[in-house]
Parts: structure tokens; sequence; C-alpha cells
């Protein structure tokens, strides 16, 4: 992880002059999606990057041990190993409900891996729980060896322009969360407006998120390029105005290779290099390694796996 986001002071003036112009943005959004992607090995190479910035993730209602176990070991070798060595490379964060963070972690010591367990926390997906609730539950992931906490914000201070005390429970949250980085969830597409997104994306930075992330995958709208391109931007402007930079981290609906590849580039032009490493860029997925490591073989042997091919997919 880069170095953390202190946050500032909540600038409410700043705050209450945000105008988002929704027609810009839907512009940029459509010709980041139109441009040509990339082929052959350069699209392998950023395939791989994709794969090193996932958050492997399995938030259901019937997870068991078993079941977290089986995504650490997907996690530690996330596309199998014959494929990256014919494309001479070798080389990631696991996402779980905060009561599967200590069967995260066991899986990942017993295999003997360092990768990273983030959990959610907060009352995810709704954030409908009691303020102490919610801080016990993150004081609860981060004691069974949670590193990173996706918390969620508090829709309804945010819908009602309560900045104020959305900025004072986040802070809270940071507090309780320790040393473990603290990504946001804005959950936008409860959010209405991008004007509002743009200011629940300044308040948690001011407020000290160390990333802030679209969705938690379980609203009826997640993570789209425009309203990407609303919280890059308020990264970049947070980043100007204070000099600390803050990750970014769609999540819910991202399935496929190419969406992949898109979010990449819209990263690559929106805040530039620096910004795609997993230290400060992550994808959030339940469901696209699979596909990564399908067009990964077909890359490396010239033709698509039957399905036992990538068991583990
Ligand atoms: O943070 C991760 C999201 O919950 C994943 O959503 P997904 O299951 O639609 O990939």
């Amino acid at each position: 992880m880069s170095a953390r986001n202190p946050g500032t002071e909540l600038d409410l003036d700043a705050i209450s002059k945000v105008r988002v112009n929704t027609q810009a943005v839907l512009k940029r959004a459509q010709q980041i999606q139109g441009h040509k992607l990339l082929k052959k090995q350069w699209q392998a190479a950023w395939l791989l990057k994709a794969v090193t910035c996932i958050d492997l993730t399995t938030l259901a209602g019937d997870d068991t041990p078993s079941n977290v176990h089986r995504l650490c070991l997907k996690a530690i070798q996330p596309i199998r190993h014959d494929l990256l060595r014919k494309l001479d490379m070798n080389d990631k964060a696991v996402c779980v409900y905060p009561s599967r963070v200590a069967d995260a972690v066991t899986s990942l010591k017993a295999a003997n891996s360092s990768l990273p367990v983030a959990s959610v926390a907060t009352g995810f997906p709704a954030g409908q729980t009691p303020l102490e609730t919610r801080l016990q539950e993150v004081r609860m992931a981060v004691s069974d060896g949670a590193t990173e906490i996706d918390i969620v914000i508090n829709r309804t201070l945010a819908l009602t322009g309560q900045w104020k005390a959305m900025y004072d429970e986040i802070r809270q949250f940071r507090e309780a969360c320790g040393d473990a980085h603290m990504k946001t969830i804005l959950a936008i597409g409860e959010l209405g407006t991008f004007t509002n997104v743009y200011k629940a994306s300044m308040v948690a930075m001011m407020a000290g998120s160390d990333f802030i992330k679209t969705s938690t995958g379980k609203e009826s709208v997640n993570a789209t390029y425009p309203v990407a391109i609303v919280m890059v931007r308020a990264i970049r402007d947070y980043f100007l105005c204070t000099g600390h930079k803050v990750g970014f981290k769609p999540a819910g609906g991202i399935r496929t290779a190419q969406e992949s590849l898109v979010w990449l580039s819209l990263i690559k032009e929106e805040l530039g290099n620096d910004w795609l490493c997993p230290q400060l860029f992550r994808l959030g997925a339940s469901s696209l390694l699979a596909d990564i490591e399908r067009q990964i073989y077909h890359h490396v042997t010239g033709q698509y796996a039957a399905y036992h091919e990538l068991p583990m997919a």
C-alpha cells in the first residue's frame, strides 16, 4: 500500500460550491470506451497487470471456510503456472466478510503466503446499523487479521447533505482501522447525481480514506465509467490540493477481460502511470479472473480452454 492519506479539515465551503458538468463527463467516458484496445503480447501484459490489481472477492451469504480457502488458493496462484512460464512472467488481496477474515488468514498462513486480507465492514452493504455496531465490526475484522477495511458510507447522510456528520463517521472508522488501510465505498448507484458523487468522494478523502471505491456490488447500478471519471477527477483535485495520493477501486459487475483493459486505460489517461499499481488501483470483482485467465490461455496456446483445463477459474 502507498503512504497513508492523513485527511484534512472538512472544507464545507469548497464542498458547497461543487458542480459537475454531466454532458462533459458522459462525453469523456464515451471517448475512453471508444479507444482501440491493445492486442497480442501487449494485451496479455495488460491483463497480467489487471490480475495484480484484483481484490479477489467472495461476499455471499453462503460463504464457508472451504470456499474462502479455495479463493485464497486462487489468489496465491491466479494464473496457471505453465501459462505464466510461457509468457516469461511470474506474480495479489482477498476480500471477505468480517466473520470470514480468520478463515482467510488461516488459509493464507498455511500456504506460507503474505497476501493481504481485506474485509468489508460497517454494516456492508447497506450501512444501516448503529454507529457503535459498525465501529465494532471494523475493530473485530482488524483484530482477526484484516489489513485492509472496505467501509460503506451512510447514504442517508450523503443524500440529505449532512457532510459534516458523514466526515465525522468516516474519521471514526479510520481511527478504528488503526494501521489497516481504509477503502471507502460510496455506493454511487444510490447517490443520485454526479455532483453528490464528487462531494462524497471529496468528503471521504478529507476524512482520511486511503482509497475510494465505487460500489458494494449489491446495488442495482455499480461501477460505471462516467461515475469513475467523476471520482478520479476528485482524486486528482485532492492530490493537487494536498499532495496525497488516494487510490481508486471500481467494484461491482466487472466480469470481462475487455472491461479490465478499459479500466486500466481510464486510470492511465485520467490519473497517469503512477496510479497503475495495486497500491493505488484495485478492481473489486468476484468473477473477473476466470475470463482473464481464459484470454491469457488463448494468447499462449492459440485455443480457447475447455472447462476442465482451467478448473480453478
Ligand atoms: O467489492 C467487490 C464487489 O462486491 C464485487 O462485486 P461482483 O460480485 O459484482 O464482482
